[in-house]
């Protein structure tokens, strides 16, 4: 049987007891992310040799019993030189026909690396849908909880090709986030081209990090938006962002270079470890939470604050008082109080269309003016999650 895998799990510490660097090699299950530009050559295309290192230190860890999802980008870098492209373009239809390209010859490299460990590789590309919609929530679960349970090694990615910019992780450092909660991993693993965070970007003489405890450690920080390869997509905002998801859920997260991996796995303290602190909650409301952009604005009157902020009811049209922004059923949106604070996030039953005709309407009457298929809450309590109140941005 291949290393690793559900059965291996003897010596693993249980969900949320890892304290620092030093546990991560004794994790039960880790969600390992390793970014473009610790895979890529200078010309762009994929480094073998980096990509073998890697698997080489993850097969290591998996070896000792450490069930291991890898989420690795890659697709677009390595799409580009095959369809004589020299740059990451910034038009979305070329990202996808170069992550198309890409994302084959990606899991065939990882696919040989990984036969040298005679072990199988599988490919999983996931979608923002697929982490918050029940059902498909549930789907990619299953398959990925079968795949370690066989004892292949889950490699997932962003469904790039068909990915929009209206719904997209749009940076893997949250897929990564999202997936550790998907799989309730005890910890999260970023690799990047850099070995800590610093306190500023590393060649402007920012100084590393060793822990992030809580948000006020993070003051005074600077995080750039690129790295020098310019190969990956969002610098450290995205990751520091990925690793508050995972820390407010419940679960640590380590920040190193991929060239420190195999010590970081082998119990050695290198990168910056950010604290759990939060309880664990799933990915759809940690996604909700985290959510960078929400399609438009539910303003409702104190009485709705109280009902959903307080006693944590649905939203209902009777409560509502002003729509803003553009959106279709299913579209997260946020809710805000009369001052403008937002006090939650949620997933929208009706479209921007549709609900203005309904405001302040009670559910007797919308039933009555528009059906019994109008009869459910504009946001139910499910689909919704509160948020830390602070001012709304305009
Ligand atoms: N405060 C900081 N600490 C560490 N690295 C930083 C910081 N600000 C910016 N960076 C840059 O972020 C880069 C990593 O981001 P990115 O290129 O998107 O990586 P990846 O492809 O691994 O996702 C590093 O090369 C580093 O130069
Ligand atoms: N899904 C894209 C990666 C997007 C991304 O977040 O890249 P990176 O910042 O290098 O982790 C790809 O495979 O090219």
């Amino acid at each position: 049987m291949n290393a690793g895998g559900s059965d291996a799990r003897t010596t693993g510490l249980t969900a949320s007891v890892l304290t620092g660097q030093a546990d991560i090699g004794r994790a039960r299950r880790l969600v390992i992310k390793v970014g473009s530009s610790s895979l890529t050559t200078l010309d762009g295309g994929i480094s073998v040799e980096a990509l073998q290192r890697l698997v080489d230190d993850v097969q290591r860890l998996r070896a000792r019993g450490t069930d291991v999802v890898l989420v690795s980008s890659g697709a677009i870098a390595a799409g580009l030189a095959p369809l004589g492209l020299s740059v990451r373009p910034h038009d979305l239809a070329t990202q996808q026909a170069a992550a198309a390209v890409g994302q084959g010859m990606l899991l065939a490299h990882y696919t040989r690396a990984f036969a040298a460990h005679a072990t199988t590789v599988s490919q999983v590309l996931l979608t923002v849908e697929d982490l918050i919609r029940r059902t498909h929530y549930t789907n990619a679960l299953r398959a990925v909880e079968k795949l370690l349970s066989l004892g292949a090694v889950p490699v997932v990615n962003e469904n790039d090709a068909v990915a929009t910019h209206e719904i997209r992780f749009g940076d893997n450092d949250r897929l990564a986030a999202l997936t550790a909660n998907l799989v309730r991993a005890d910890g999260l693993v970023l690799l990047s081209d850099v070995d800590a965070l610093h306190d500023g970007p590393p060649d402007e003489g920012g100084r590393p990090i060793p822990c992030i405890d809580d948000a006020a450690d993070l003051r005074g920080v600077t995080l750039g938006r690129r790295g020098k390869a310019g190969v990956g997509t969002g610098g450290m905002v995205t990751k520091v962002e990925a690793a508050r998801i995972t820390a407010d859920n419940g679960i640590p997260a380590v920040l190193t270079s991929a060239s420190q991996a195999g010590r970081l796995f082998a119990g050695e303290t290198v990168g910056t470890f950010f604290t759990a602190r939060g309880r664990r909650r799933g990915a759809r409301s940690a996604w909700l939470a985290h959510l960078a952009h929400v399609k438009g604005r539910l303003t409702v009157d104190d009485g709705a604050v109280a009902a959903v902020v307080h006693r944590r009811r649905s939203l209902l049209a009777a409560g509502i008082t002003a729509v803003t922004g553009e959106f279709e059923p299913s579209d997260p949106v946020e809710i805000a109080g009369p001052d403008g604070t937002v006090h939650a996030r949620g997933l929208v039953a009706f479209s921007s269309v549709e609900l203005p005709g309904m405001l302040g309407r009670s559910t007797t009457e919308i039933v009555r003016l528009y059906g019994e298929d109008h009869q459910r809450e504009v946001v139910h309590a499910d689909d919704m999650v509160r948020v830390a109140a602070g001012p709304a941005e305009d």
